[in-house]
């Protein structure tokens, strides 16, 4: 499997803010990742500093194993981000045509079937359309640009949850066939969670975990019982938050747990339950608050 971005110690500033601080961020070939963090985490700063738009103060940035220079652009890279105001008075598929001049890869056929797909009318003026509309435009960019690389800030943002079920799909579907690496920025966290196989969560400009969807579902608990039992329970092992209710305690932990650990759960009468990504996410960032 080869790399398709490498990010190593990675810092920017702005004035006194760090939103970037030392991060290092590893995209695998063909794999979709989720990059998940509260407000002003540090995401749109990091994918901006990826599409080439602002300059990383230090830090590497490769892209196929190729080192970008200051403002270079990567090839065959798409990044899909709101706003497409600024092709001001174009029409939705002069928007199309446009971005299909600069995607090797670009499908027509798709294209269209994907505008049947999110209803859009062709021959609509972008600055006409709802904002809703306007991600799906840039959704259909970054779907028949079909780029080895591809990135979306908030793909979802404004989209019904109809529309957003049909992009997920539509990118599933289309990722099955022409597999390629994809990096997805997102609020919407149990949502993404079926879709992305790798995540990356970022808290004040730098990455705080990175792990397999998958293993995050196998890892992530809340457990409730006595709060000695718990206590025991819990000794040597991740533990994100503590709460205690009654005489009992709920604590959230990070860590596979083997047959011995099971076994002791049952015999002191402590539940565990499974966290969805959306609470793991709480807990890990602020103890659930
Ligand atoms: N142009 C700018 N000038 C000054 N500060 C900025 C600028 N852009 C971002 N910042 C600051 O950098 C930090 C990271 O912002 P960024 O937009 O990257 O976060 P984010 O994770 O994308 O947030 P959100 O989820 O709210 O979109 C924040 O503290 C923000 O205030």
């Amino acid at each position: 499997m080869s790399t398709a971005l490498t990010c190593a110690s990675v810092n920017k500033t702005y004035g006194r803010t760090a939103a970037l601080r030392s991060l290092d961020l590893t995209l695998e070939e063909n794999v979709i990742y989720g990059l998940l963090g509260r407000n002003g985490a540090g995401k749109t700063t990091l994918l901006n500093t990826i599409a080439g738009g602002i300059y990383a103060d230090s830090g590497i940035i490769e892209v196929w194993g190729k080192k970008l220079a200051k403002g270079e652009l990567p090839g065959d890279f798409c990044y899909v981000r709101e706003n497409h105001k600024s092709m001001g008075s174009a029409r939705v598929i002069q928007a199309l045509n446009y971005a299909s001049a600069f995607h090797p890869h670009w499908d027509w056929t798709f294209a269209h079937q994907l505008l049947d797909t999110f209803r859009l009318d062709p021959n609509k003026k972008i600055r006409q359309l709802s904002r809703g509309m306007e991600s799906l435009v840039g959704n259909i960019i970054g779907l028949a640009s079909r780029a080895p690389l591809t990135v979306y800030d908030e793909p979802v943002l404004g989209l019904d949850v109809l529309m957003r079920e049909r992009f997920y799909k539509a990118l599933l579907e289309d990722y099955a066939n022409h597999p390629r690496t994809i990096l997805l920025s997102t609020h919407l966290i149990d949502e993404i969670a079926p879709v992305a196989e790798r995540v990356y969560i970022l808290e004040e400009g730098t990455v705080l975990l990175h792990d397999e969807m998958e293993r995050i579902h196998m890892s992530a608990h809340l457990i409730r019982g006595n709060t000695d039992a718990v206590a025991s329970f819990t000794a040597g092992k991740r533990v994100l938050h503590t709460e205690g209710y009654g005489r009992g305690t709920l604590a959230a932990i990070y860590g596979e747990l083997g047959e011995g650990d099971k076994q002791q759960a049952r015999e002191s009468g402590i539940s565990i339950e499974s966290l969805t990504l959306q609470k793991f996410f709480s807990y890990l960032i602020e103890g659930g608050n």
